[in-house]
């Protein structure tokens, strides 16, 4: 009806941790007061019986979740899924998780970055053999191969020597720790909006200490303390959080960008360290589908801004179509015209959706 405002509905499947931090009235009253409704998703229906929705967001694992949305996505080819399930799938494993980074071209004269040394155990025996040894020097992280969330995903040990490897339960990723200042830093991404924030880490090894050090260490999320935990922590004093300098956001800026790109995602962040040996060399360690941000500051915006790019990004789309439908209709010199119409369409969802280039056309179900 004229002069009503177009609103748009999005769907949101969280498990409920998730749902709890972030779906806050904060965000749902400022992405209401643009427009945007955001409406959890029952799970014990079936998605394609609810809705309509213009867009899904979610994060949940497994194969039925996965069909639900194929068979969302045939019946409403017009909805943005963000984002596509197989594209995550890429994070669950830390092996390919990683291999991205290693694609990665990206010009820069100053700053240097890269993956640490690692290799894949899948069996006790191997996790003994010197052959496999001869990349890696310890200390070492052990990190479980399968990164799907659970709390045993997150559960690391860091080994000091042959001693503490005898715990360690295959399949895993020993990946080689690197001395990096005890602050770790993590880069929020959100479409083609870049946040790098702080993080105490774990300390540095000497290569004294190391002597001294036995077998292993068990630790979990350890850059993911609640606040609360985070105020009284003199760890933060200790490390110097204040005083640690910031990657150059421009840096920051251009990895982002190529990871999303490469993985055609657009929710994620990405851990980054600078090894102490090289103060302008960056290792990124850890790379995570839809993170905590609540815990980044202007989260609300942040976010109500990229719902309201894709989808509007969508409604441009559709509107050229159906213009490019009209004048297929009108006659012959439709033909012209259409080819121009989708030229533009092209460039419009290429433009709104990344700047740089043409594969990310199908990062959102565009
Ligand atoms: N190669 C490394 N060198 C030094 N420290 C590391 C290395 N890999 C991991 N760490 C430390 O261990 C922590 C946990 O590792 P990682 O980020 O891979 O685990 P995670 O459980 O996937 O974390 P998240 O909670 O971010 O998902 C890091 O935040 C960092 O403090
Ligand atoms: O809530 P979720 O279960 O998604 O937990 C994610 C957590 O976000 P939260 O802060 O909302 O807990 C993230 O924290 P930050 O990197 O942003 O600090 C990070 O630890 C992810 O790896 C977790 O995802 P998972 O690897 O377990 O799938
Ligand atoms: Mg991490
Ligand atoms: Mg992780």
């Amino acid at each position: 009806m004229a002069g009503e405002e177009r609103r748009f509905k999005i769907g949101y499947a969280l498990l409920p941790k998730k749902e709890n931090s972030f779906i806050r009235e904060s965000l749902v009253n400022l992405a209401k007061s643009r427009g945007v409704d955001l409406v959890k998703i029952d799970r014990e229906r079936p998605l394609v019986d609810q809705g309509p929705f213009d867009s899904v967001l979610h994060k949940l694992y497994g194969e039925d979740w996965k069909s639900q949305l194929e068979g969302f996505r045939s019946q409403n080819p017009n909805a943005v899924i963000v984002d596509s399930p197989d594209a995550i799938e890429r994070l669950h494993n830390r092996i390919s998780m990683l291999q991205v980074v290693s694609e990665l071209k990206i010009e820069n004269q100053s700053e240097t970055f890269g993956i640490p040394k690692q290799i894949v155990i899948y069996d006790q025996e191997t996790l003994f053999d010197n052959q496999a040894w001869e990349l890696l020097k310890f200390p070492v992280i052990a990190k479980p191969l399968v990164a799907d969330g659970s709390a045993k995903s997150h559960k690391m040990t860091l080994v000091f020597n042959r001693d503490g490897l005898s715990k360690l339960k295959p399949p895993i990723v020993l990946q080689e720790f690197v001395n990096h200042g005890g602050v770790i830093f993590k880069v929020y991404v959100v479409g083609d909006y870049v946040q790098c924030v702080k993080r105490k880490s774990l300390p540095d090894v000497s290569e004294e200490k190391l002597k001294t050090l036995e077998g292993s260490l068990r630790f979990s999320q350890v850059s993911n303390l609640p606040t609360h935990e985070k105020n009284d922590d003199q760890y933060y004093k200790m490390m110097h959080l204040e005083d640690t300098e910031l990657p150059p956001q421009s840096f920051m800026t251009d990895i982002a960008k190529g990871l999303r790109k490469a993985m055609k995602l657009n929710l994620f962040n990405f851990d980054v360290i600078r090894d102490t040996r090289f103060g302008n060399r960056y290792l990124i360690i850890d790379i995570n589908y839809f993170p905590g941000y609540a815990k980044m500051p202007g989260y609300e915006m942040v976010l109500t801004d990229f719902f309201c790019d894709i989808l509007s990004m969508k409604e441009r789309e559709k509107g050229l179509v159906e213009e490019r439908s009209q004048k297929k209709i009108a006659g012959t010199d439709g033909r012209l015209l259409l080819n121009s119409c989708e030229e533009e369409v092209r460039k419009t969802v290429t433009n709104s959706c990344c700047s740089d280039g043409e594969e990310m056309e199908n990062s959102i179900q565009v």
